[in-house]
């Protein structure tokens, strides 16, 4: 039976806005399939949060449309639009004067969500936030961290279940450690499974790690779209190019699995590599390595595959 594919989660179309003679966003345009991640990166003042603020219009452009599910955006009231999108600002913007959990419940409240069962779902997103409800749910926001304000901020806009999250640089302001952290307990997160997500970072390490697709900004413009192992062995200009070239090993380290080595490895497989996963990265092996005997002689085994693929895939 024939069926049609049902539309993209986000739909842009030429998404244009001006506060200047200049745009800061300018006919930007993308899909994103439902359950995927978008990262949205890119110098400072290059439009990012711009971008993302017309998805929920809490900017409204000055050209160019926006489809949620592919119902044209405009067409819904902008409240309506916003519940149905959970969205991480870069202040946090806790409400001073509520509690950790009536933080949380807001927008379920707003919906009209029976008290036992936001309750529970506050609950249970703080105690998986690391924030153990008997000790964090009555506290002010001002009583917390900011590592702790984020986790907030995050589990706030989870608490309706929306379909569509957007987060602008959600682990901003916080140092590399405790942001690794929070990044992993994210990734790993039960109720971020297959959402639709577009998240704002200037941190290249973070949408690497994060991203399904990366679109890569300057000055309004889209530089390129991509997987990151296409902006990384495909850059599309010289922007793209030098925007990865001070982190580019440690990146391809990062992006290149064992499985992809494998023409490489054959016939010369290191010690201990057998063990590993193949879908590990080459970066994750070379860690697993370093505890093993004869680690040296593997590693080196490992970094001159690690190069003929890197070449082969440059050809
Ligand atoms: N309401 C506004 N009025 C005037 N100019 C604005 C307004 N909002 C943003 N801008 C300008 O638009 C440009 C893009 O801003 P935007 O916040 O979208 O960039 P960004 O990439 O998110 O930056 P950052 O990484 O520093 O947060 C900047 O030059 C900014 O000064």
């Amino acid at each position: 039976m024939p069926h049609s594919t049902p539309p993209p989660a986000i739909r842009a179309r030429g998404l244009t806005k001006r506060y200047g003679p200049r745009p800061v966003v300018d006919d930007v345009s993308f899909e994103l399939p439902a359950g995927e991640t978008l990262v949205l990166l890119g110098p400072s003042g290059c439009g990012k949060t711009t971008l993302l603020k017309m998805l929920n219009r809490l900017v409204e452009p000055d050209a160019g449309t926006v489809e949620i599910h592919g119902q044209d955006a405009r067409r819904q009231p902008a409240e309506e639009l916003r519940r149905g999108m959970g969205y991480v600002i870069q202040q946090v913007g806790l409400l001073p004067h509520y509690s950790v959990a009536d933080n949380v419940a807001v927008v379920p409240r707003l919906l009209g969500h029976a008290p036992a069962a936001i309750a529970a779902r506050t609950y249970e997103l703080l105690t998986r936030l690391h924030l153990p409800p008997a000790e964090y749910a009555a506290r002010l926001p001002h009583e917390l961290s900011g590592g702790q304000q984020q986790r907030v901020g995050l589990a706030r806009a989870l608490a309706a279940d929306p379909p569509i999250v957007l987060l602008d640089e959600p682990f901003g302001a916080l140092d590399p450690l405790v942001r690794a952290g929070i990044r992993r307990d994210f990734r790993e997160l039960p109720e971020l499974q297959g959402k639709t997500v577009v998240l704002v970072t200037h941190d290249v390490t973070e949408a690497f790690e994060l991203a399904d697709r990366i679109m890569l900004l300057d000055a309004g413009r889209v530089q390129q779209l991509g997987t990151p192992r296409e902006l990384l062995l495909r850059p599309a200009n010289d922007f793209v190019r030098r925007f990865f070239a001070a982190e580019r090993l440690s990146l391809q380290l990062r992006t290149l699995t064992l499985a992809e080595l494998q023409p490489w490895l054959r016939g010369a497989a290191p010690a201990g590599l057998t063990a590993l996963s193949a879908a590990a990265t080459v970066q994750q092996a070379l860690e697993q390595l370093a505890a093993t005997p004869r680690a040296e002689e593997a590693a080196g085994a490992l970094m001159q595959a690690f190069h003929h693929a890197l070449h082969a895939e440059a050809q």
